[in-house]
């Protein structure tokens, strides 16, 4: 057995801090597992939007995956932006080849600025490579009707969509409900045999900039020291309500999340 519990996130850098890379190490942090990264692309974004974005090349993607699996171990992997097919193809053949689980597919596609994080056919490279690797995926509303293929308006119609993500190969889906009207913040879970739900006071904030990414990155965290799926959902569930109920006010835009409320509200 390891000292320390060590996960690995597959994503692309905000140069903001709020989402992405960097959004996924303050979380493993946070939750005391050690860090590693592979960058698949770097963007030039703050809490405005998104400015630019260099896709890098699937070998170099490759090669950092290669780096940390033959030298520190992984003990769970997630993935965020992914930029492209040939990406996705790429990191898929890693994660098969280094047997890399558990595996949690943040399906990335747009910030929430509007700007398109992946190019190409996006649903057909997702069915294809990932969804049957896939330990969870957790993809908001927009994502699951897009993966789903279907319009998403009501809780019923949420499990229809569910049951085709893992009809596609998924273990396991979470629906996030963040963007759903309501008081409050209630995801779907549900595995192939059990739906549940995960339900927190909503905030009524603008700062949400990378809630997803800290989401999974929690998941994929409490997955490394060993959680079962639904306990790991539920402390993600607690880590991402206090990093968005104790804001920062940071940038004039949608603002960062507070990576550190969660270990406050622990000392109190
Ligand atoms: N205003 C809010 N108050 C409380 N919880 C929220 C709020 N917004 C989102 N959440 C929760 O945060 C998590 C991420 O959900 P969300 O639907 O925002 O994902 P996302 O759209 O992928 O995130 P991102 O903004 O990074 O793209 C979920 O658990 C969701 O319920
Ligand atoms: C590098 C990167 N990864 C993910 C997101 C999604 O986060 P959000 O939807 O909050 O903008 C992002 N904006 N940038």
């Amino acid at each position: 057995m390891n000292q320390i519990a060590r996960a690995l996130t597959i994503a692309g850098s905000d140069s903001s801090g709020g989402a992405g890379i960097q959004a996924d190490l303050k979380t493993f942090q946070e939750l005391h597992v050690f860090g590693m990264s592979a960058i698949t692309a770097i963007t030039a974004q703050n809490t405005l939007g998104v400015q630019d974005v260099l896709e890098l090349n699937p070998d170099i993607v490759a090669k950092q995956i290669d780096s940390i699996v033959t030298d520190l171990g992984v003990d769970a992997v997630k993935t965020g932006m992914l930029a492209s097919p040939e990406i996705i193809e790429t990191v898929a053949a890693k994660i098969n080849e280094h047997h890399l689980a558990p595996f949690v597919v943040d399906p990335v596609m747009v910030s929430t600025s509007g700007h398109l994080l992946l190019t190409g056919d996006a649903r057909t490279s997702f069915k294809k490579w990932l969804l049957p690797l896939a330990t969870v995926i957790t993809p908001n509303l927009h994502e699951a009707e897009y993966l789903a293929d279907m319009k998403i308006t009501n809780w019923e119609e949420r499990k229809q969509a569910a049951q085709i993500l893992i009809d596609e190969g998924a273990q396991a889906v979470i629906i996030k409900g963040g963007h759903d009207v309501g008081e409050k913040a209630v995801d779907l879970f549900y595995d192939g045999s059990n739906f549940q739900s995960f339900s927190a006071p909503k905030t009524d904030t603008k700062n949400t900039h990378g809630t997803g990414c800290t989401f999974s990155a929690a998941i994929a965290a409490q997955l490394a020291k060993g959680d079962s799926l639904p306990d790991a959902i539920a402390k993600a569930k607690a880590f991402v309500t206090a990093a968005i109920s104790h804001p920062l006010s940071l940038g004039k835009g949608n603002g960062p999340t507070n990576h550190w409320a969660y270990r406050q509200e622990e000392k109190k």
